[in-house]
């Protein structure tokens, strides 16, 4: 690199830094021995829903609440709104909104007294009944936390994370536990954060969340970054036609790749096969010829492009977790 490219190279670095509502450089983070982050780096926009993803045990939850200022890094560096979530934690608190994993909020207290209380905090909340109804917890308003479902203990540790009219919220798993309908609504208004403007960043095991939310998505193993981008580039960019198909597991995975239409064949986990082709009508006929003379049972059959959960099973070598 020239000297010309690397000063143009820190001074838009400089910029982004500047710009950027979150900038985590060469963060590091160990427990005794174990490295559970290792020199991670990436930046979120002002305005962007960024989805965090990775197997368990990845360092999701440890960078999250690095960022939120409950652990300090070991080493690199982080900002978040342009603040050292430790050491300016005053300044930072008020600006952003944490929806925590666990929830074990006050447990002999109702929802509405606990999001009164958190209200308490800030100085412009937002009205605790609106909030309440908004997360779909209005008939639970007076419920104590103890006697909530799981599923209502996330909204209300939502509707916690927004009381505050946060700049930037962290979304820890937001919808864990919760039903289809309120998976929907809290989809819902994530995007109308995003429409108002609110920087998100969220952890999630659900694919299609990150694919529906997420302008971009950073996948993390081991404490690394291991790809970052857009969900659009990162599907497309990989296997542009797939076939994908269920079957009993253990097939003969060189044989499918033998076919003369596929270019490439994987059992991605037990029993579920991806063959990637130029020419799909012309694999599929091949591929259902292949299992009928064999008298193999098929029992799913999708074609399209890469998701985004075949492209994490790859990178990651792991399950997605439910
Ligand atoms: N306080 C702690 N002390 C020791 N080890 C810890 C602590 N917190 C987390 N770990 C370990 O650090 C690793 C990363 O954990 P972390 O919770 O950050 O992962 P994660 O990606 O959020 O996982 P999950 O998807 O299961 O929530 C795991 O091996 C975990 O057991």
């Amino acid at each position: 690199m020239s000297a010309d490219t690397q000063t143009t190279a820190a001074a838009a670095k400089a910029v982004l830094d500047d710009l950027a509502a979150i900038v985590v450089e060469n963060f590091s983070k160990s427990y005794g021995t174990h490295r559970v982050v290792d020199k991670l780096s990436f930046h979120v926009l002002p305005g962007e829903v960024l989805a965090l993803l990775g197997p368990n045990g990845a360092g999701k939850t440890t960078t999250v609440e690095t960022l939120e200022g409950y652990r300090s890094p070991d080493m690199g560096t982080i900002r978040v709104l342009g603040l050292d979530p430790v050491r300016q934690a005053e300044e930072l608190k008020p600006r952003i909104g944490v929806m925590l994993q666990q929830d074990g909020l006050y447990p002999a207290l109702t929802a509405r007294e606990v999001l009164s209380l958190f209200a308490g905090y800030y100085e412009q909340p937002q009205d605790v009944d609106a909030l309440l109804e908004r997360v779909g917890l209005t008939d639970s308003a007076k419920t104590r936390c103890r006697r909530l479902s799981g599923g209502q203990k996330r909204r209300l540790a939502l509707a916690v994370a927004l009381v505050g009219n946060p700049e930037l919220v962290f979304l820890d798993e937001p919808t864990a536990g919760m039903d289809p309908q309120a998976r929907q609504t809290t989809w819902e208004i994530v995007r109308e954060l995003k429409r108002n403007g609110v920087t998100i960043l969220l952890t999630t095991h659900l694919m299609d969340e990150a694919e529906r939310l997420a302008d971009r998505v950073a996948i993390i193993d081991h404490g690394q970054l291991i790809a970052m981008d857009t969900p659009g580039n990162l599907t497309g960019g990989q296997n542009a036609n797939v076939v994908r198909f269920v079957a009993p597991e253990g097939l003969d995975c060189r044989k499918l790749a033998a076919l003369p239409a596929a270019k490439k064949a994987e059992e991605v986990r037990a029993g579920s096969y991806l063959i990637e082709t130029d020419d799909i009508p012309t694999l599929l006929v091949e591929l259902t010829t292949w299992l009928r003379d064999q008298a193999i049972p098929l029992s799913e059959l999708r074609v399209g492009h890469g998701s985004l959960e075949d492209l994490f099973l790859r990178l990651t070598g792991s399950e997605v977790r439910d």
